[in-house]
């Protein structure tokens, strides 16, 4: 099986490598077609449909996957938000978003100034690349949960659903 996944973040890389270890993968990067920073539900799980589209568009044997980080509002309250997204390869689209973390109001307040979160996180947390480590929901669950198990929990409910076969998105602009 051939499996494509859209970045090359090794939070992301890894959580498909454990969930699809018998996988040959390529990690692309590839365009999300949304801003860097997703705001909304809506803008995040977009970004991880286009990111899997994009990585098998030269690999039509391959599945594509691709995972996708923002933040989005419950009434006024800020939180973190992650959406996965599997292209099988008869162009099925799968979908699931991982576990939410309450971002706290600095971070809320530096975002709205045009940052990304994984510049605000290295400097709130006073690490490196955290981005690609810990994650924020490893910094706000005190390293119970990291950013690569959260999306390994997403990618496993998508290659779950791909298995179940009937659940899926059957056009790309839905
Ligand atoms: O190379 P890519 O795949 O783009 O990986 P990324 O770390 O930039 O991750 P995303 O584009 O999916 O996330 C959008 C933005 O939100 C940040 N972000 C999302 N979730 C995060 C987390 O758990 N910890 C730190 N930053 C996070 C991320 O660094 C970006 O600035
Ligand atoms: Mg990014």
């Amino acid at each position: 099986m051939n499996i494509c996944i859209g970045s090359k973040n090794p939070t992301k890389v890894d959580a498909v490598k454990d969930i699809f270890p018998e996988a040959n993968l390529i990690a692309l990067e590839v365009p999300s077609n949304v801003p860097n920073q997703p705001f909304s539900d809506e803008e995040t799980r977009r970004g991880a449909i286009n990111r899997a589209l994009h990585s098998r568009e030269s690999h039509s044997d391959a599945i594509g996957i691709g995972l996708e980080g923002g933040v989005m509002y419950v009434g006024k309250q800020l939180y973190l938000c992650n959406w996965g997204a599997l292209v099988d390869v008869s162009g099925h689209i799968y979908t699931a978003s991982g576990a939410r973390v309450v971002l706290p109001i600095e971070i809320d307040n530096e975002l709205k100034t045009g940052k990304e979160l994984g510049d605000i996180m290295d400097e709130y947390a006073r690490r490196q690349d955290v981005r690609k480590n810990e994650g924020a929901i490893g910094i706000f669950t005190n390293d119970l949960i990291s950013r690569k198990e959260m999306f390994t929990h997403v990618v496993k409910m998508l290659k779950g659903q791909m298995e179940y076969g009937k659940v899926n998105i059957k056009n790309s602009s839905n």
